[in-house]
């Protein structure tokens, strides 16, 4: 059931293509500006996306551009773990597998859960109570099992739908902000 549902979350993302998918990038984008929690956040974790993801690339060089820190995730596969490192710089970043690049331990600072003020939860579909279905790794429900501050996940309306199945380790994300603006 899972499995099915990543291929349509995935496969909604790959179809937004050329001004269709800048425009809604950009739209996301303002909507979580005009935020509290955007504005009251002072350090915003959040993936480096790839190139079928919603872009993070302008979000991480607003947040600089307001002295904000920005925290990046970096995987351990063995215990299915993330750890965020504040990155400064995009050259503070390697590809490691999958094509994901993540922070480079050695020219960055390791941040704690606690000091993290907004979690952006990337995610392929999301339902209304937050509830959403990611690449199977598990990592984020791990990681907010204990996270104690805010979540906010960025996705097109499309991603959004009825239902999605969840496990009883599952942690659904406070806030949902698409394209039309925050939707939860
Ligand atoms: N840009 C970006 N970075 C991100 C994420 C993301 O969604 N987007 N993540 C979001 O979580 C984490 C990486 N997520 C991952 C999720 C699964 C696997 C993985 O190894 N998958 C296995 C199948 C696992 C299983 O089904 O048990 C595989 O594909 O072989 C790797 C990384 C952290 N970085
Ligand atoms: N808190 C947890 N403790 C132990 N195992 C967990 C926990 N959370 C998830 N898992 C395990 O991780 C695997 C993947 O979980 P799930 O399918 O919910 O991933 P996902 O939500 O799509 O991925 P992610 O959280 O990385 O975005 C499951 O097989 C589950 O057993």
């Amino acid at each position: 059931m899972k499995k099915e549902l990543r291929k349509m979350g995935l496969d909604i993302l790959k179809s937004l293509v050329g001004e269709e998918r800048s425009n809604i990038s950009t739209e996301i984008e303002k909507s979580l500006y005009q935020t509290d929690l955007w504005r009251q956040s002072n350090v915003i974790g959040v993936t480096i996306s790839q190139v079928h993801e919603i872009n993070t690339y302008p979000l991480i060089k607003k947040a600089w551009e307001e002295g904000k820190q920005v925290a990046i995730p970096k995987c351990f596969p063995k215990q299915n773990q993330l750890v965020f490192y504040q990155l400064t710089s995009f050259d503070e970043l390697e590809t490691v597998f999958y094509g994901l690049k993540e922070p480079i331990v050695e020219k960055t600072k390791k941040l704690h859960k606690n000091d993290i003020d907004l979690m952006i939860v990337p995610g392929l579909l999301f339902d209304y109570n937050g509830y959403r279905i990611g690449y199977g790794g598990g990592y984020y429900d791990r990681y907010l099992v204990d996270f104690p501050n805010y979540t906010v996940a960025l996705a097109t309306n499309r991603q959004l739908i009825e239902e999605v199945p969840y496990d009883v380790y599952d942690i659904p994300v406070q806030h949902l902000i698409t394209e039309s603006g925050m939707r939860y």
